[in-house]
């Protein structure tokens, strides 16, 4: 353990830009944050501004910094984790994006999924990248890009366009396009690599049209990748970690082990389960992808996804404004005994895992004239445990192994009732460790390991501790009436906006 030295995560998630700064201890020295405009151009799209991303996140390094009282030199590397699947273009020699960022809940690209789906291409593109066809990964929307942006069309035909998920659009502005790398966990989310062979696949990149030059080289999870600029922070940094966000969780969650698995409830829910040295093919709808490389060994999971979760609570708060602040939701939840019959269905941008139904839409059912908003707010906090009891259950059908304990992390898991009420549903153990910031945590790790501020994986599950643990405590008849309701309703989401 290197004492007295820092790491700088980069968190850039879907709704805001986080860094934080750990200590040796895996102890959070400063942090800084700052939120970043969401942009809905029309239903079922979503978009952000990229050049906002890297300045809100400019901002955070520095906050994080300043809050500490350190300076640059303390810091002996960064780390970035982020949004996976947004995917930006850029031109490579004024570094400008082309247009704005697709984000990973966009659905323009069901036609082209409808297409691939057509051509018979489903099971290559399951047996090759481990996923299923569906607008949440980056392919297709590369392939938007090249057809709908003429600035685009025009870039690749000078070998000028550069691609790259959010991972490789912070690493190139943070080193002035020296950088233009991406790691094998991000990779994974394309729908155009090949995660047992580790490259780019020629079949896919010709299916969607995509020019090779127009990747970026891929990397390990821990690696030094390049310099960040001394403009940044006064002195020259190393990056030496960079990994998907739910990637990141799984290993700041310490889930090394073949079996462990973790829940982040951020935007979206993701479970991540480690299946060990070799990928495990889906039967049920869950995705396979690279958990990461570190050290030259690729350790794979098994994911399942859920697209909206804590974007629920935010509808609650910015668009029907019934509430102030998350936390009024889980006050509110309190106040009353059950739901009042109503169930709530988050698939504003359709459902993921186990249904993958891209034209799925969120649904609000058994709506008295007795419904309050306290029992609105208890429906949206329950469908949050509750399609993650899904993810969950799926994950134990495809596995075999019995979750015997789900790790928790990410911004809703705050929420006591939202815990209590997954802990109650499952009828497991939901246990919460102390730092909440598990992504940053995880992507600090692998950096860490890189630059020598740890030697290894026993020395970082040594820094995991566990803060809360919420034990099931409701009756069976009323958990069972709980889940045929909720899948009830999501019957009745379904194929909503074909
Ligand atoms: N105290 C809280 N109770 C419930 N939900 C919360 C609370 N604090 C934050 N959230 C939810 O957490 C989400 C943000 O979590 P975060 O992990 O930062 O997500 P992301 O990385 O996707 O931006 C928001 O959608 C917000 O609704
Ligand atoms: O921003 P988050 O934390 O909800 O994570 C988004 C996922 O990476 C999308 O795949």
């Amino acid at each position: 353990m290197l004492i007295g030295k820092y790491i700088l995560s980069l968190d850039q998630g879907t709704t805001s830009s986080r860094a934080v700064l750990f200590d040796a201890f895996g102890g959070v020295a400063g942090m800084g944050q700052k939120e970043f405009k969401q942009i809905y151009p029309q239903p079922g799209y979503v978009e952000h501004d990229a050049v906002e991303i890297l300045q809100t996140t400019l901002y955070a390094m520095r906050q994080a910094v300043q809050e500490a009282g350190i300076t640059a030199s303390d810091i002996a590397a960064i780390s970035i984790t982020n949004q996976r699947e947004t995917t930006v273009a850029w031109d490579a020699v004024s570094g400008i994006p082309v247009c704005n960022a697709i984000v990973w809940q966009c659905r323009r690209t069901a036609p082209e999924c409808e297409r691939l789906k057509a051509s018979g291409m489903e099971s290559y593109i399951k047996d090759t990248t481990g996923l299923i066809i569906d607008p949440y990964f980056s392919g297709t929307k590369m392939k938007w890009i090249l057809d709908h942006v003429p600035a685009a069309r025009e870039l690749a035909k000078k070998d000028r366009l550069r691609f790259g998920t959010i991972d490789t659009w912070l690493v190139y502005s943070l080193t002035d396009g020296a950088s233009y790398v991406t790691d094998v966990s991000n990779a994974s989310r394309t729908m155009l690599f090949d995660i047992r062979k580790l490259c780019w696949d020629d079949t896919m990149l010709k299916e969607l049209g995509i020019p090779r030059s127009a990747l970026p080289r891929v990397v390990e999870s821990g690696e030094l990748v390049g310099m960040c600029l001394d403009s940044v922070l006064g002195e020259e940094i190393p990056i030496a970690g960079m990994a998907g966000d739910q990637h990141a969780a799984l290993f700041g969650q310490c889930c090394f082990g073949k079996g462990m698995a973790k829940n982040t409830y951020g935007t979206g829910c993701f479970v991540l389960m480690n299946t060990g040295k070799a990928p495990v093919k889906s039967q049920n709808g869950l995705l396979t992808t690279i958990a990461w490389k570190i050290g030259g060994e690729v350790t794979y999971a098994l994911e399942g996804s859920a697209f909206n979760a804590g974007s629920a609570i935010q509808w609650l708060r910015d668009e029907l404004e019934i509430i102030k602040t998350p936390q009024e939701a889980d006050m509110l939840a309190e106040t009353v005994e059950n739901t009042g019959g109503v169930s709530f269905v988050p698939a504003f941008t359709g459902l993921g895992a186990p249904y993958w139904d891209m034209y799925a839409r969120g649904a609000l059912l058994g709506v008295t004239r007795g419904t309050k908003r306290a029992h609105l707010c208890r429906a949206v906090l329950e469908s949050i445990a509750l399609e993650s009891f899904d993810l969950v259950k799926t994950m134990e059908k495809e596995s075999g192994i019995c979750i015997s304990e789900l790790r928790v992390d990410g911004g809703a898991s705050r929420s006591r009732f939202l815990m209590q009420y997954q802990a109650d549903i499952l009828n497991t153990r939901v246990c919460r460790p102390q730092c909440l910031e598990t992504t940053a945590l995880g992507s600090a790790m692998m950096a860490g390991l890189t630059v020598g501020v740890w030697d290894n994986l026993e020395e970082l599950s040594s820094i995991w501790r566990e803060n809360t643990s919420f034990t099931p405590n409701y009756d069976d008849s009323s958990r069972e009436q709980d889940i045929s309701r909720w899948h009830k309703a999501v019957n009745r989401s379904m194929e909503w906006a074909k």
